[in-house]
């Protein structure tokens, strides 16, 4: 593919990009921290780029350092309506442009009720109707901050540098297993109360369950078995803008 424009999905974290062609096709390029997109050589022929940012001006900075003044960027906001979709928000744009963009994404994909779940730096849960309203949603703290809010705060706890794949379900015998534990079973807990509030309250019992973000894998395997590992959702979001 000869990539022209540039799908940019800037994290409080991560940066997640992909580069489209002149058809509308899409590639998925990296995933990196900050710290390492200054490295990334941009392609000679993409001249624009779609950019969906969370971060606060420290990130927008190191973004436009990366981009120089090659391209022009169109930054997209979190509108009332779009796409099919209605925000569910009085103020439609103080919705993060992530769940926004990770919601059409979805539902101009599948049309169906949906739930999304994107475990990074925060986590966010937002449910759509199958007629596309959004109904609202939920932001806690992700699984490393949940961490550095007790250690924060309490100097006799811990952490030590180590895998969290294969917590869940654990019962931690010294201190940073318990609070890794802990943690990483407050993000499976939210998970199921999800599914809970979506059979039970709203009476769903035929929707999709898309998981997105950094900390996914960290689930259970008979969670994650119940929805789809979805980490692009908020490019095919940007992608949607970029092909108007
Ligand atoms: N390659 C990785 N190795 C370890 N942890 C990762 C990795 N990628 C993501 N994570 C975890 O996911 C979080 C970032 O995920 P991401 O969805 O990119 O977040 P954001 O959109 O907030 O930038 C990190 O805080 C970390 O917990
Ligand atoms: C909730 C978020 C911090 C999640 O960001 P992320 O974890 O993807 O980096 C982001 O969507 C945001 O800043 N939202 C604005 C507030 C809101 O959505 O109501
Ligand atoms: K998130």
């Amino acid at each position: 593919m000869t990539p022209i424009k540039l799908l940019i999905d800037a994290g409080n974290t991560r940066v997640k990009t992909a580069l489209m062609d002149a058809d509308g096709h899409i590639e998925p390029w990296f995933n990196l921290p900050y710290e390492d997109i200054l490295a990334q050589q941009l392609p000679a022929t993409v001249n624009v780029c779609w950019l969906s940012l969370v971060g606060g001006p420290q990130q927008h900075k190191l973004l436009e350092k990366w981009l120089g003044h090659k391209l022009a960027v169109h930054q997209v906001e979190s509108e009332a309506q779009a796409f099919g979709v209605s925000n569910a928000y009085a103020e439609p744009r103080t919705l993060g442009i992530d769940r926004w963009l990770a919601m059409l994404g979805a539902y101009n994909e599948q049309p169906k009720a949906t739930v999304i779940i994107d475990a990074g730096t925060a986590i966010t849960v937002d449910w759509v109707t199958a007629d596309g309203r959004h109904l609202g949603g939920w932001i806690a703290p992700g699984v490393d901050l949940m961490q550095t809010a007790v250690t924060s705060r309490a100097p006799r706890v811990f952490t030590r540098q180590e895998q969290m794949w294969g917590r869940v379900n654990q019962l931690g015998t010294s201190t940073p297993d318990g609070l890794l534990d802990g943690c990483v079973n407050m993000f499976a807990g939210i998970v199921r109360q999800a599914i809970y509030v979506s059979e039970v309250e709203l009476d769903w019992f035929d929707f999709r369950l898309l998981f997105s973000g950094g900390s996914t894998p960290l689930l259970p395997i008979e969670l994650k078995r119940r929805g789809e590992h979805r980490s692009e959702l908020v490019l095919q979001g940007l992608a949607l803008y970029a092909n108007t």
